[in-house]
């Protein structure tokens, strides 16, 4: 199965306390959510994907904001079963297709995503979403370009999420609402549990 069949939201969060990992992504999973994204932005990044790979199988795990080669290889031996790029240069997009594990290479524009289709590459996460156009840019990609599968992340909401759900090129979407910083930081997992739910719910029933 495709990772981006896994939920209809990939939850994308950033981390600093490599301890909050694992209740973290446990909260998600009680909330019905089965994959999260790491993002790359915090030195503990590393640390936090390998505790949730190793001690909360029922999620998968993945890097996000993967910008360099050697971030790709650093990510995967950590445990990353996927590697999320904003954007993609050709030395990146060989580094990630090394390590073997599923790729969604970012892109912003026509020029890009053909770039990586010509590469063999069908699903893509299309990035910043709402800043470059949105629902109606990818709509409008759909007609030329109509084998791609897109994540759309950067801006969207919960009340954004069904525009681009409702596209037949795209999967589900990618947003940093399911876990806000304040959440995080105080440590409130059931509020976690409750937003990932009300969300499933919603995406689902839409
Ligand atoms: O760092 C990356 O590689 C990213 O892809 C950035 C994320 O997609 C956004 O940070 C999502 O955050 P929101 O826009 O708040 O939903």
């Amino acid at each position: 199965m495709s990772i981006l069949d896994l939920s209809p939201v990939v939850p994308v969060v950033v981390l600093d306390d490599p301890d909050s990992a694992v209740p973290l992504a446990r909260a998600l999973v009680e909330g019905g959510i089965g994959v999260i994204e790491l993002t790359l932005r915090t030195p503990t990044a590393l640390e936090s994907i390998r505790r949730i790979a190793a001690e909360v199988p029922e999620i998968a795990v993945g890097a996000g904001t993967v910008t360099t080669p050697q971030q790709a290889e650093d990510a995967v031996k950590a445990g990353s079963s996927f590697l999320v790029s904003p954007g993609t240069t050709p030395a990146l997009l060989d580094a990630m297709l090394a390590t073997g594990v599923t790729v969604l290479p970012g892109c912003s524009t026509i020029s890009e995503a053909l770039v990586l289709r010509e590469a063999g590459l069908t699903e893509l996460k299309f990035f910043p979403a709402e800043a470059v156009g949105g629902a109606p840019f990818l709509s409008s990609l759909g007609g030329p370009l109509p084998d791609l599968r897109f994540c759309p992340t950067g801006g969207i909401t919960l009340d954004s999420a069904p525009r681009y759900l409702a596209l037949p090129n795209v999967a589900c979407v990618g947003g940093s609402w399911l876990t806000p910083a304040s959440a995080v930081k105080s440590r409130d997992w059931s509020s976690i549990t409750a937003t990932a739910r009300a969300t499933v719910s919603a995406l689902i029933q839409d």
